[in-house]
């Protein structure tokens, strides 16, 4: 038989199409294991990717290894000699775990389908599988994305706090200077009484500041501000622009954060694009009035709602907002946040001191490692 003619069984084509996916499944599998074990030593889902494994040689199993091995043909695959120039080149690390899941995903999808056409029980079983790797790679994915610095500062990030944009340029440059000092972790710039152009100089100027200094900068509100200052960020809420339209200003690479009032905004937060969400108001304060106060209530219902999820994918840092200073931080505490947002507490003189109180309470909450397991607010 000449080596490029079509196979003219199609069951042994179907066999071969699944041999075929099946290592390069099983290959992509454990690409993505050893990236979890021995760059990120996260242990689940080091556990995660190796159970997928596992599945899918059990899956496997009730297809004959035989007609597998008898219709596997390296010699007459045509597609062994077209290689894309993008298969060759992997520049680091991230884009060998980006290309493996893509791999996978498309050999379970190929599996799957010619599949169907041997064993209907083989085909349901690798779809489990499937949709399960959906959850365990954006977990994965969103890991090493957390290596990036704006994603790793925001997940390591306990206090917040917002500033507006003060008597003049060199003030706001001042105060920026003494919080990042003062051990503040992400600054938002919140001004409603500036124009326009007042607040994208101010947002520039802030953005400069807040990266020497080694804080976040997001801009309250304005999407179009915080790309057009190049903020890290911009923090929205439930009556602003939706977060898909955010995000189309901003960018992928740039921190969008949310407000949120219950827990279904908290979940909607989650199926979003939103890389962090604010909870509250909690107590009443100076800055903001409200009439609606869901307190600490709301945040133990959001701590639970995130320690009960499974995927890192599924849960976004929170921030409890509203009154919050160092008189009450414990009460903030005991719900099992770890994060705050504060105007008040560190807007007057003695915004060093309590931010060190703040700082202190917040750190007896552990954070999560950046790993699928063990999540909390
Ligand atoms: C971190 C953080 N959380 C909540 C808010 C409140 O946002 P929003 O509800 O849009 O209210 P305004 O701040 O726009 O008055 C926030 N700004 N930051
Ligand atoms: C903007 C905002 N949104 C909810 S509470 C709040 C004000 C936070 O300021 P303070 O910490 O002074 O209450
Ligand atoms: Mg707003």
């Amino acid at each position: 038989m000449s080596p490029h003619r079509p196979t003219a069984d199609p069951s042994k084509a179907c066999m071969r199409i699944l041999d075929a996916n099946a290592n390069r499944a099983a290959e992509g599998l454990r690409t993505l294991e050893e990236s979890a074990r021995f760059v990120l030593c996260a242990h689940a889902l080091t556990a995660d990717l190796k159970s997928l494994r596992h599945d899918l040689t059990n899956a496997m199993s009730r297809l004959s290894r035989v007609e597998l091995l008898r219709a596997r043909d390296t010699g007459r695959d045509v597609g062994t000699t077209t290689t894309t120039p993008g298969e060759q080149s992997r520049t680091d690390i991230v884009s060998i775990v980006s290309a493996a899941t893509g791999r996978t995903q498309q050999a379970l999808r190929c599996l799957e389908e010619y599949g169907k056409t041997i064993d209907g029980v083989f085909a349901a079983s690798v779809e489990q599988i499937r949709y399960r790797c959906y959850d365990v790679f954006a977990s994965l994915e969103l890991v090493f994305m957390a290596g990036n610095r704006r994603h790793a500062r925001l997940h390591d990030a306990r206090l917040y706090a917002l500033i507006d944009a003060s008597e003049n340029e060199q003030a706001m440059i001042e105060r920026i200077r003494l919080l990042a000092d003062a051990g503040v972790d992400i600054l938002q710039l919140r001004d409603r009484h500036v124009d326009d152009r007042t607040l994208y100089q101010r947002a520039s100027v802030g953005s400069c500041v807040a990266r020497e200094n080694d804080v976040l900068w997001i801009v309250n509100d304005r999407a179009d501000i915080a790309a057009a200052s190049s903020a890290d960020g911009v923090h929205v809420g439930q009556e602003e622009l939706p977060v898909a339209e955010v995000r189309r200003i901003v960018g992928a690479d740039a921190i969008v954060g949310l407000s949120t009032h219950d827990i279904h905004q908290v979940r909607e937060a989650f199926a979003s694009t939103a890389d962090y969400i604010g909870c509250g108001p909690v107590f009443p304060g100076q800055t903001k009035q409200f009439e609606h106060f869901p307190g600490c209530e709301f945040l133990r219902e959001v701590a639970t709602e995130t320690s009960n999820a499974q995927h890192f994918a599924q849960v976004r840092p929170a921030f409890a907002i509203g009154g919050i200073g160092p008189s009450n931080v414990c009460d903030v505490v005991e719900t099992g946040f770890g994060r705050i947002a504060v105007t008040g507490a560190l807007s007057g003189s003695s915004a060093r001191e309590n931010a060190a109180v703040l700082r202190t309470t917040l750190e007896t909450v552990a954070l999560p490692e950046h790993s699928a397991a063990a999540i909390t607010p």
